[in-house]
């Protein structure tokens, strides 16, 4: 499902923050992803989702090469495939709940036709997610998403990610903000909807309590030569 070979990345004018050689994830593997705060985590699910393009090197999900395309298509193919759970939630503040839950319908053909088989409409599916994630719809479905708290937009974000069941999931420290009851729940949902679709995770956090849940840990820099060079230079 993912294939990163040879690749490159450093910020504009910086040292190169990421060099890795190879990487592959299997279709519905679920990875556990970790290492210090600022090695580059979130810049490495940038480029595997396609908002961050690499220098050098090649970045394949599904077999379609992400690396080689412009802006415009791999926004499209994210909107397709992918369901992002960023760090800071991205939730749109002047939709409702529900609406935000649903917003991948309107970029996605796929998620919407998936999402209207799964529970006969778009808007169903989305209660259906709310109620997954804990969030009762007849309580929290009108509301306007700026109103929740940020461990309620964090479940709202995630259930937005996966509706119409992207094949993979990319999920940037989902679990912050949640306690401990609410996070189990969401690791079991999570697993349990990846599981109905096939869908490949990758999940980094910081909570090492999580990693058993996980088929694979992968940690950083065991992948990343670039901490390794500026290390020993
Ligand atoms: N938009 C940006 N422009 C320039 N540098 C950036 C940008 N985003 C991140 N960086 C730099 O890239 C490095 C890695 O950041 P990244 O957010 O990928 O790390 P991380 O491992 O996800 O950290 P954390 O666990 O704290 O979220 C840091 O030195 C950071 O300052």
């Amino acid at each position: 499902m993912i294939e990163l070979n040879d690749v490159r990345f450093s910020w504009s004018g910086g040292e190169p923050l990421l060099a890795i050689a190879s990487l592959q994830v299997a279709r519905g593997e679920r990875v556990f992803m970790h290492g210090p705060s600022g090695s580059g985590k979130s810049t490495l699910l940038g480029l595997l989702g396609g908002v961050l393009e690499p220098q050098r090197g090649s970045v394949r999900i599904d077999g379609f090469e992400l690396s080689a395309v412009k802006r415009s298509l791999r926004d499209r193919f994210r909107a397709e495939h992918i369901g992002f759970i960023f760090q800071m939630f991205n939730l749109i503040p002047y939709l409702s709940v529900l609406d935000n839950v649903a917003l991948p319908a309107r970029f996605s053909e796929q998620r919407r036709k998936r999402a209207a088989d799964i529970s006969g409409s778009l808007y169903d599916e989305a209660r259906r997610l709310l109620a997954a994630v804990g969030l009762d719809p007849t309580v929290y479905a009108d509301r306007q998403a700026t109103q929740l708290s940020q461990g309620q937009q964090q479940r709202v974000a995630a259930a937005r990610a996966l509706f119409g069941r992207p094949q993979l999931i990319i999920a940037d420290e989902p679990t912050s903000s949640l306690d401990a009851d609410t996070r189990e729940r969401f690791i079991t949902l999570l697993s349990s909807e990846c599981r109905a679709s096939e869908a490949t995770l990758i999940f980094v956090s910081h909570d090492a309590s999580l990693r058993s849940q996980f088929d694979r840990q992968i940690a950083l820099a065991d992948i990343n030569s670039a901490a390794r060079l500026e290390t020993a230079a």
